[in-house]
């Protein structure tokens, strides 16, 4: 059986005149943890649009887990296997951290419609489970202790841990992370480094990981995708990403990647 999870073909997207991505090829393998990097601009989080159906590729093919994922719109893709998380934190605000996990979990649950119209016995024992799985999720990232408090309450490390918690509570077999370690500070940077490592054992995931934050991509990403310009310029190992030229002139510049 195969051990490709998402593949690429020939990946691009035109707004007007402005070629955002063009000619991407891209694979990810069950299991991996991969980076995705480049300058502003270069069509990262484009890329992810592409990948969950918020935009649609005007070029190439996408398939994920044997299914062509271009024409299907983002619930659809969620419900395939495919998980993110936002540049910007998106939470329910207003909701406390428990429920933002449930909200995410009640989008996939099994019990049914009319069970919990009715009010039906499954319908309270798939609550309970439901309550009992995202107080389980909550437990892992920390943020039991949390579970009563509004989101917006949140530090801000917190709150983008729950992004993550609640990206996983929708069982995805690929999540996506987008600059994760975003404004925070280097000891959260480090924990979320340790959180990402542990979730993809833990939940056996595939990850692909958008950060600027290179000590971290380079800290636990097997392969790395380096975007310029729209087009890869570059994909391989930390070791050959940190070597070659092409991303040392685009991208990473005279900095020393330790
Ligand atoms: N909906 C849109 N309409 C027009 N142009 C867009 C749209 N979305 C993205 N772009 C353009 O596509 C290009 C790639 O943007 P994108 O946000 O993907 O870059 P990025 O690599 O994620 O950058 P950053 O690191 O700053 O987040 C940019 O020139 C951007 O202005």
């Amino acid at each position: 059986m195969s051990n490709l999870l998402l593949t690429a073909e020939k990946v691009g997207i035109q707004f007007g005149g402005l070629k955002a991505v063009q000619n991407v090829n891209m694979y990810l393998n069950k299991g991996e943890l991969i980076g995705l990097i480049g300058p502003n601009g270069a069509g990262k989080t484009t890329t992810f649009n592409m990948l969950t159906g918020v935009y649609q590729p005007t070029e190439g093919t996408i398939t994920f887990d044997g299914k062509k994922l271009n024409g299907l719109k983002p619930f659809q893709v969620t419900k395939l296997g495919i998980s993110r998380t936002f540049q910007n934190i998106r939470l329910f605000k207003d909701l406390s951290v428990l429920d933002n996990v449930k909200v995410a979990n009640h989008n996939l649950a099994k019990h049914s419609l009319l069970a919990s119209i009715l009010r039906l016995p499954s319908h309270f024992a798939g609550e309970a489970k439901m309550e009992k799985e995202s107080i389980e999720f909550l437990k892992i990232f920390g943020l039991d202790v949390y579970k009563d408090e509004l989101a917006k309450n949140l530090p801000y490390g917190m709150q983008r841990r729950l992004e993550i918690a609640r990206a996983l509570a929708a069982n995805p077999k690929l999540l996506l992370l987008d600059e994760p370690a975003a404004g925070m500070n280097p000891q959260e940077t480090h924990d979320l480094m340790e959180l990402i490592a542990f979730i993809r054992k833990e939940f056996d995931l595939t990850i692909l990981l958008i950060e600027h934050d290179m000590h971290l991509v380079m800290g636990i990403c097997e392969r790395i995708y380096v975007l310029d310009h729209g087009q890869l310029i570059a994909d391989g190992t930390p070791e050959e990403i940190r070597n070659n030229p092409k991303v040392i002139e685009a991208y990473l510049g005279e900095e020393v990647i330790d």
